[in-house]
């Protein structure tokens, strides 16, 4: 499979959804999902509370990614415009060297005990130590299905923490969760184990839940670009000095967390974006990043450097918690379709997968941020959303476009103003 198309934005939708179940060998089931409604009222209402009705995004497919030697199409549902297109130019630019590498850490979450009112927190952590065997039996007995493919309670540490209320005894489970995410999995043998932690410490165990900090489970992606992919004949600026400019892009989000929010926001776009179209949970996803990102001080999780050849040498390191099995991944057709159009054999496939989209998400905004600006191409495809929402309707919606593009002037004063021209 070779996804490298390029042009594949100029097809027709109808023929872009051809493609891409031809491309990707989609089943009969997955292709009318991606075409049809997707979610119905009655499977809607078991995936959430007080449902009324669904609400649809845009399925896009990112194209060029190639990772690990493989190439691979992205799903992605976002309702903002040029990130697919970002993610698509950046990975064009990498795979001219191969593309990305991954190296991901096997897929361990960690389920925090939280013991209160422990009279003597040190010998309490003693004791939970003593008995970490039996206490990682009774875990793994939660769940014989995770135990069967491999995964299980594979260490127990404890913390003695200072909080404003006093001290308090942290047990961590820390659970090789196989292709879950893994929240319930490890919650479950939170809650069974509270009463034996109870028991070790004396104290009052209240909260048993995992932490979105899985920092045992991290992914990381690298890839090298060539300087002359980062500038073409009407830049500005050579490929050198976009190179040289993303380096210092990359140091400014190190030395200021101002930057480094809206740095790290836009690596995000690209994974919450497959997060999104695979039905996974984004939530858990955007917490484990940031507070990951903020481990010495808040900056950057993507690094950027010049090699011995001249290259821009470009890394990432996130925690990734996503399942391809479990949580509500299975519940939502379109996402099943998404899953195979992704492809992934494991969850820490998927979790490499999720890192290069990061990275090429962070690389194609740094290169528009340096040269041309933001603006420029995430605007121009702004535009026909401003036209609409201005009210134009059929042809009227790319005139309007196209008319604050030539005129380098795009806003929604401008598009009302042209359309009531146009309507004269
Ligand atoms: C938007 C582009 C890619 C245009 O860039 P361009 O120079 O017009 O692109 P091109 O015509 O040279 O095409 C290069 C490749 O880009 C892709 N491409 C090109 N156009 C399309 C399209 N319409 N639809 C789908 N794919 C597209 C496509 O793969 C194409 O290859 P081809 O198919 O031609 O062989 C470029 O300007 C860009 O990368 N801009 C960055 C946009 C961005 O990062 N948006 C994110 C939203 S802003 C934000 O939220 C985050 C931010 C920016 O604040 C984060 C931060 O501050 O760090
Ligand atoms: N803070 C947070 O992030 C929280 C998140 N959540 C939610 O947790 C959900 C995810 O929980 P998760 O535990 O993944 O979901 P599930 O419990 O739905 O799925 C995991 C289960 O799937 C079964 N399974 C079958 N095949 C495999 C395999 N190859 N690898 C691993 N497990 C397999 C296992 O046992 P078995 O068949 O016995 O079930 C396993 O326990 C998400 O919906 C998330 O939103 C919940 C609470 C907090």
């Amino acid at each position: 499979m070779d996804s490298r198309i390029s042009g594949f934005y100029k097809l027709p939708v109808e023929e872009r959804r051809e493609t891409i179940a031809d491309l990707a060998d989609l089943s009969a089931e997955a292709t009318e999902a991606i075409g049809g409604t997707g979610l119905d009222d009655d499977r809607a209402d078991t995936v959430s509370e007080n449902v009324i009705g669904t609400l649809e995004y845009p399925l896009s497919v990112a194209t060029n990614f190639r990772v690990d030697g493989e190439d691979r199409l992205i799903p992605m549902a976002i309702e903002e415009t040029s990130v697919v297109a970002a993610a698509s130019y950046a990975a064009r630019m990498a795979r001219t060297q191969g593309g990305f590498e991954t190296e991901v850490d096997a897929p361990r979450m960690i389920a925090q005990i939280q013991a209160v009112d422990v009279a003597d927190p040190q010998a309490a952590r003693m004791r939970i130590l003593k008995e970490k065997e039996r206490l990682q039996e009774l875990a793994d007995e939660q769940d014989p299905t995770l135990v069967k493919f491999g995964g299980g309670c594979e260490d127990i540490e404890v913390r003695v923490i200072d909080t404003p209320t006093g001290q308090m005894v942290v047990t961590h489970l820390i659970v090789n969760v196989q292709d879950a995410m893994g929240g319930n999995a490890v919650n479950t043998m939170a809650e069974a184990l509270a009463p034996e932690i109870e028991a070790l410490t004396g104290g009052d165990v209240e909260m048993r839940i995992l932490s979105n900090l899985a920092d045992r489970r991290l992914a990381r992606a690298t890839c090298t670009i060539p300087p002359e992919e980062l500038a073409d004949e009407d830049s500005e600026f050579t490929g050198e000095e976009v190179r040289d400019r993303i380096v210092d892009a990359w140091a400014f989000a190190m030395g200021d967390p101002y930057r480094a929010a809206t740095h790290n926001k836009g690596i995000m776009n690209g994974i919450d974006a497959v997060t999104t179209a695979t039905f996974n949970d984004w939530r858990a996803m955007e917490a484990g990043a940031h507070v990951y990102a903020a481990r010495d001080g808040y900056d950057s999780l993507t690094s950027y450097e010049v090699d011995a050849d001249g290259n821009l040498a470009c890394s990432i390191e996130l925690p990734i918690q996503v399942g391809t099995v479990g949580g509500a991944t299975g519940l939502q057709p379109v996402a099943q379709a998404a899953m195979e159009i992704l492809d992934v054999d494991s969850a820490e496939e998927m979790a490499g997968v999720l890192a290069s989209v990061g990275l090429a998400q962070n690389l194609a905004a740094l290169r528009a941020l340096v040269s041309e600006g933001i603006q420029q191409g995430h605007m121009s495809l702004h535009a026909q959303n401003l036209a609409i929402q201005a009210g134009a309707e059929g042809d009227q919606i790319d005139a309007v476009a196209s008319r604050m593009i030539e005129e380098g002037d795009i806003g929604q004063a401008q598009a009302e103003a042209i359309l009531e021209e146009l309507e004269e």
